[in-house]
């Protein structure tokens, strides 16, 4: 006998436990499938653990400084692994409990199924031998670490994600290979728990930074931690004893261990999506509306990081919200999308928000910049490194976007995603308040910098608005 419901969801993640939130508002029959490993991507192996691991990386870090503020015994300061991972683990299961305990633990055997669907037909689902026909289905199935098939003989000493974070030891060299978010990120926290660690990436940038500037300022702040080999593919081989070879161009390193964070790959193989009837695309994804969430005119519905296209914790959540929302309207209603912002949180940050470099006309923009080694808070902090660039459009000064390698950037980009989302221009924003000393004065000196490119004078000190 086939089951009927109003919607169906697949994945209990992120995105498919918000969109669970919208349905359940407007019907009691729907429900939930996950045939993986419960908590979410973000609580598990995600956002949260690693920046446990972060955190961790960057108490230790600070002792560098110790000396010159006159405290003394930095130097005999110990990280003890073991413990640091454990640390990682027990916090790790704080956040996965929070999620279970709030979501599918609550659920009843009719709402909550664990088993992996395949779809027979655009409405219809076969989970664990049962039919289930569906009104609307949601995908929110996620996105895997990719390892290449090539080095499916070295499974044994590869890291990902997956299973980092339930390491209870860690080895004494990696090599991280793909140094974009998650390989900065964690690269750079096991150099700070004493793993020699080597970078490498294909691509002649880290983080993803297009901005010529703020890419040459990250790479060579982090280069100073550990070495970063840029521009080459990484070749495996073994070297004997377990351990192996890792090349890239000239370069050569023998490791115990690799960290693999050379991307993902959504979570659609064992779908059969070619039952939807319509076109996949080379990562086997059909297209969808960004601001609808449907794939087509389907009952279907897409959300998360299984889509390959904003894989950030905050926009699975809102493409959750969207597609459950949708899921149980007569009528899709389409949603603006939020102003792109993107946070590594190394260190120094690396912050890109609103229009990338690569997405703007150079001719059609002014570009304030501020190298951070002189501001006074930063100075304080040790921690006065890197740049702010931002991006104006040239004829009205409204912001476009920006770019930062800064501590703390990650507050900074916050506010520029604000900015832009509200339409403000350079003039808007230096008549805000900057309180003294704080890191916004270096966002406020990139301003007062960008506004400097516009001929634009006003017949009263910028900072200050008349009463009208
Ligand atoms: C190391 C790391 C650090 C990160 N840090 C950050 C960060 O700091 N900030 C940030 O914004 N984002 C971060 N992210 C990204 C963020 O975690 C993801 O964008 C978000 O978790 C995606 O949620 P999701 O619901 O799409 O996927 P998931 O949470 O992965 O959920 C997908 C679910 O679908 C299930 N599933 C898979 N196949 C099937 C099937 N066939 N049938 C049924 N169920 C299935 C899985 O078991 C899983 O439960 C990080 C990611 C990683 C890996
Ligand atoms: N702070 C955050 O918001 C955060 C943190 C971690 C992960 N995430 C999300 O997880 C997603 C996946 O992260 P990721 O770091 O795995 O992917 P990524 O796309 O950010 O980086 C992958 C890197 O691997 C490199 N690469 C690919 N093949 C290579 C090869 N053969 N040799 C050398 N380098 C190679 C690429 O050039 C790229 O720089 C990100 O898109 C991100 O949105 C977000």
């Amino acid at each position: 006998m086939t089951r009927q419901v109003d919607v169906a969801i697949l994945g209990a993640g992120s995105a498919g436990l918000y969109a669970v939130g919208q349905v359940r508002k407007a019907t009691d029959n729907w429900v939930l499938i996950d045939g993986g490993e419960l908590g979410t991507t973000c609580a598990r192996v995600g956002c949260m653990p690693s920046k446990v691991a972060i955190q961790i990386g960057e108490d230790m870090h600070r002792r560098s400084i110790f000396e010159r503020e006159g405290i003394e015994g930095g130097d005999s300061l110990v990280l003890n692994q073991e413990d640091a991972m454990e640390h990682v683990q027990d916090l790790r299961d704080v956040f996965v409990d929070k999620v279970l305990s709030t979501s599918t633990d609550e659920m009843s055997e009719e709402e909550f199924i664990e088993g992996n669907a395949r779809f027979v037909e655009p409405n219809v689902l076969e989970v664990n031998g049962e039919r289930i026909e569906a009104k609307k289905i949601i995908i929110a199935t996620g996105s895997t670490p990719l390892v290449p098939g090539a080095w499916e003989p070295f499974r044994d000493r590869i890291l990902t994600t997956d299973e980092f974070f339930e390491q209870e030891s860690l080895p004494a060299s990696v090599a991280v290979i793909g140094l974009g978010v998650i390989g900065l990120e964690l690269g750079q926290a096991l150099h700070r728990f004493g793993v020699d660690v080597t970078g490498i990436d294909m691509a002649e940038t880290i983080g993803g930074l297009e901005d010529p500037v703020a890419r040459d300022a990250a790479i060579e702040l982090i280069g100073k931690e550990f070495p970063l080999w840029l521009g080459q593919a990484a070749e495996v081989s073994e070297a004997g004893e377990g351990r192996l070879k890792v090349t890239a161009g000239d370069n050569e390193v023998v490791v115990d261990k690799l960290l693999v964070c050379m991307g993902r790959v959504p979570n659609v193989k064992t779908l059969n999506l070619e039952a939807l009837g319509v076109e996949l695309d080379a990562k086997g994804v059909p297209a969808f509306d960004p601001h609808t969430m449907q794939v087509g005119d389907l009952p279907v519905f897409i959300a998360g990081d299984v889509t390959g296209e904003r894989p950030i914790l905050h926009e699975a959540g809102d493409e959750g919200r969207i597609a459950g929302f949708n899921a149980v309207q007569d009528t899709p209603v389409a949603f603006e999308r939020k102003t792109p912002l993107s946070i590594t949180f190394c260190d120094p940050n690396i912050v890109m928000v609103g229009q990338g470099w690569g997405e703007l006309d150079e001719d059609a923009i002014a570009v304030g910049e501020v190298k951070m080694g002189l501001l006074g808070r930063a100075i304080i902090m040790g921690r006065n490194r890197g740049v702010l660039r931002v991006y104006a459009d040239k004829n009205d000064g409204r912001i476009l976007g920006a770019t930062f390698v800064a501590a703390l950037a990650e507050h900074l980009g916050h506010l520029l995603c604000w900015a832009i989302s509200q339409h403000l221009t350079v003039f808007d924003l230096l008549s805000l308040p900057f309180y003294h000393p704080t890191m916004e004065e270096g966002l406020q000196a990139a301003l007062y910098d960008l506004k400097g490119k516009f001929d634009e004078e006003l017949d009263h000190p910028i900072e200050l608005k008349p009463l009208k």
